[in-house]
């Protein structure tokens, strides 16, 4: 039986939830349930908090499970991205009060708050900055300078709001873009990851693609299917007027109204567009 942990609370948990229940496995009802068996496709389930799913990975008391890439770089364990998953999107970045800072060499000599003291450590030494010091903080960050135990902060940045809200900018590159991600143990292969894995990628196909239809003349069809490539190639069926074929291919979702537009002045009509409940490539 395949084992997997899934975070327990804070932004990853409800969308990890969601994408598991879409990939037809069982998930909990409540909050504080800590394990769920689903015997049917033989997964069982570890509610974890988001920090210790990759040390529990890492330690191969689990196989796989879902976290954040800024997380799993900074725990430090032995464990691998397997498959960036979509959601929980951010950046990692320092900021600092406005117009106190500008780049990494700034940092030299100064004191930097942050939730994640090994992702910034290394990050800092990779480049050849030397702070005064890292203050470990457990969250609220923003307001570690304001209250005087650091000089600038390194943390989750998403809309920027609470930066702002604190009177601090950002500064010098990110550090890192993070998103939800799937992990594994170094070198190991648990027996129903790639079944997972597929059925992940299987979710992510249905959200990132839509179906799209439309009727377009015959000797339209090449310039109609440039725009169209799909993913291998779209399906082309005759319609009963001889001289227009019916044209359906994947179109990735972002796109769906400027394809249309480009179809439309190609030529093509009866455009319809349907979304993907699920696939599997
Ligand atoms: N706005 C956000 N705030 C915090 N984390 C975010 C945000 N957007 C995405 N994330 C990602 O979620 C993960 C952090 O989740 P975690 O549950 O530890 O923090 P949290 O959502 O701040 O929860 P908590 O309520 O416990 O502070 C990281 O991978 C982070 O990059
Ligand atoms: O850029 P934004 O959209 O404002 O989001 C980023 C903020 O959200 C998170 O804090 P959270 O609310 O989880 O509180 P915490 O710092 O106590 O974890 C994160 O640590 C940042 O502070
Ligand atoms: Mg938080």
């Amino acid at each position: 039986m395949l084992r997997i942990a899934v975070p327990n609370k804070g932004s990853l948990s409800e969308p990890a939830t969601d994408m598991l229940r879409e990939a037809g496995y069982r998930q909990r009802r409540d909050s504080r349930e800590l394990v769920l068996a689903d015997p049917e496709n033989d997964v069982e389930f570890f509610f974890l908090r988001p920090r210790d799913v990759a040390v529990y990975v890492g330690s191969g008391t689990v196989d796989v499970g879902i976290t954040g890439r800024d997380l799993l770089l900074d725990s430090g364990a032995q464990a691998d991205e397997h498959l960036a998953l979509g959601f929980a999107g951010s950046t990692f970045r320092f900021a600092a009060p406005a117009g106190t800072a500008s780049s990494l060499e700034d940092i030299a000599g100064k004191r930097i708050a942050t939730s994640y003291n090994v992702l910034v450590a290394s990050y800092l030494a990779e480049k050849g900055v030397e702070p005064a010091g890292i203050v470990h903080l457990d969250g609220a960050v923003e307001s570690s300078v304001k209250l005087g135990v650091a000089d600038l902060i390194a943390d989750v940045v998403e809309t920027g709001t609470t930066l702002r809200a604190a009177g601090l900018e950002v500064f010098g590159e990110p550090i890192l873009r993070s998103e939800a991600v799937l992990i594994k143990r170094h070198g190991v292969d648990a027996a129903g990851v790639d079944t997972l894995t597929r059925r992940l990628q299987g979710v992510l196909t249905a959200r990132e693609y839509v179906l799209m239809d439309y009727d377009i003349p015959l000797a339209l069809v090449d310039a109609a299917v440039a725009i169209t490539p799909g993913l291998e190639s779209p399906t082309v069926s005759p319609l009963h007027d001889r001289e227009w074929a019916a044209v359906r291919a994947m179109v990735p979702r972002k796109h769906t109204n400027r394809v249309m537009d480009d179809l439309y002045d190609t030529g093509a009509r009866a455009i319809i567009v349907t979304s993907i409940h699920a696939s599997r490539l």
